[in-house]
């Protein structure tokens, strides 16, 4: 029997996601997702394609990532397409920081997971979730190859003077210190898929992407390579977030550890998790942010209106950076349902060329889809991401067929 399998796995901050696919056609055999890690209120849902059956959900308490993990591989036994199965050729995982190092995808061996352990300093959100993912996997399946799909892959091509901190040469090579950005995964087939929604090749087109999920980034891409990216060192940097600060003035955090006495570690606890979003309403979760917006809560609006600011000067930096601008793409959560997202972030930009159509923007649906109005001298989209195709699509490239 031919293995032609690949089930991906993308263990984010909160969240896993997960997708079984068919290589031999790209087609999903089952897709799902668990939310809400770490709490009572976790959610499990599961849709098993292959055989058309219904959607299944799950309400209640996932510990951790392992046990998040194990109630999906009985999810999929229940179909017959258990972890167990010999068509399944490996597993692909999304890794988000793999440094200066990992430029390509990686089988995973005792180095490629030293390596990311080794990274855990500077992504503490993520990758000690993509580890006790790839660790649980190999558990359940140590015959399979594992292969690594890195978030900091596609932004290796950044020029020196992006990816650069303005700060002493030989401190910063020491320590490793550069922009390395995040969500590349996303950021490549999102600007992909934006140029052949134009029905152009990814190489005749300049596309800012903005993905904008729990955690949110933006990224220039000039003729299919990203320029520059707003995560940086850290996938703390750039735009605001849920609950990360994105950019402030470095001397917040000498302010607050000599007047607020505070440690590093509490700094570091406040910018990463209790800043952002949630920081500064309490909800970090755009849906409940225009709940409260429409009932006339002032503290949801500044946050909303803080976190548009944020976007629009990286939207205007962009624009800069690449000089001419044939798309926008919004993705992700945020992007992909927050009309009112979509509109206040762009207002005002008509002589810049760019419009959203109120009625195209109202629209919903799963599809790449332009919302600028006919004739746009630059065209808006929204461009749903899929990091798991992609990361299968790598995984088999890699390791299919063996
Ligand atoms: N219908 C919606 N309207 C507005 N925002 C939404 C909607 N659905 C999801 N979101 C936002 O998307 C976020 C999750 O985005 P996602 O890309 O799945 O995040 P991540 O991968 O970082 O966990 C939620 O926190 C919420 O803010
Ligand atoms: C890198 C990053 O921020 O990932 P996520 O959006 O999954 O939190
Ligand atoms: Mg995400």
């Amino acid at each position: 029997m031919s293995s032609s399998r690949i089930l991906v796995l993308n263990s984010g901050s909160s969240s896993v996601k997960y997708q079984l696919l068919d290589m031999r056609d790209s087609s999903r055999l089952a897709v799902g997702l668990v939310e809400r890690i770490g709490e009572e209120t976790a959610r499990l849902r599961h849709t098993p394609l292959a055989s058309g059956a219904e959607t299944r959900e799950w309400g209640g308490a996932i510990a951790d990532h392992e046990a998040a993990l194990k109630a999906v591989s009985a999810e999929l036994a229940k179909d017959g397409l258990g972890l167990d199965s010999p068509e399944l050729a490996a597993i692909g995982h999304r890794v988000v920081h793999g440094g200066k190092h990992f430029t390509e995808p990686t089988v995973i061996d005792d180095a490629v997971l030293a390596e990311i352990e080794r990274l855990i300093p500077v992504a503490p959100l993520h990758n000690p979730a993509n580890l006790t993912g790839i660790r649980t996997a190999q558990h359940l399946r140590p015959d399979l190859p594992q292969v690594a799909v890195f978030d900091t892959a596609f932004h290796t091509t950044m020029p020196e003077s992006a990816a650069r901190y303005a700060i002493d040469v030989e401190t910063a090579d020491r320590h490793r210190i550069r922009r390395y950005g995040f969500h590349g995964t996303s950021h490549a087939y999102v600007s992909r898929a934006t140029a052949k929604l134009l029905g152009k090749a990814p190489e005749d087109v300049n596309v800012i992407v903005l993905h904008l999920g729990n955690g949110a980034s933006a990224s220039a891409v000039r003729g299919g390579r990203c320029v520059d990216t707003s995560m940086g060192l850290t996938p703390l940097e750039g735009l605001v977030m849920g609950t990360r600060s994105g950019d402030l003035d470095p001397a917040v955090i000498f302010h607050l550890a000599r007047v607020g006495e505070m440690s590093i570690e509490e700094i570091d606890t406040l910018l990463n998790k209790k800043s952002g979003l949630i920081g500064l309403c309490g909800d970090n979760d755009m849906r409940e942010i225009h709940r409260r917006i429409d009932e006339g809560d002032e503290r949801a609006q500044l946050a909303f209106d803080i976190y548009i600011h944020r976007l629009k000067k990286y939207i205007g930096a962009y624009y800069a950076v690449l000089g001419t601008v044939d798309g926008i793409a919004f993705t992700a959560g945020v992007g992909e349902n927050a009309a009112p997202v979509r509109e206040a972030a762009l207002a005002g930009l008509e002589q810049l060329g760019l419009v959203v159509d109120a009625g195209l923007n109202a629209v919903r649906g799963d599809e790449p889809r332009l919302i600028s109005p006919d004739g746009a001298r630059v065209a808006v989209a929204v461009v749903p991401t899929d990091e798991e195709l992609e990361i299968a699509t790598q995984t088999y490239a890699l390791v299919g067929n063996r």
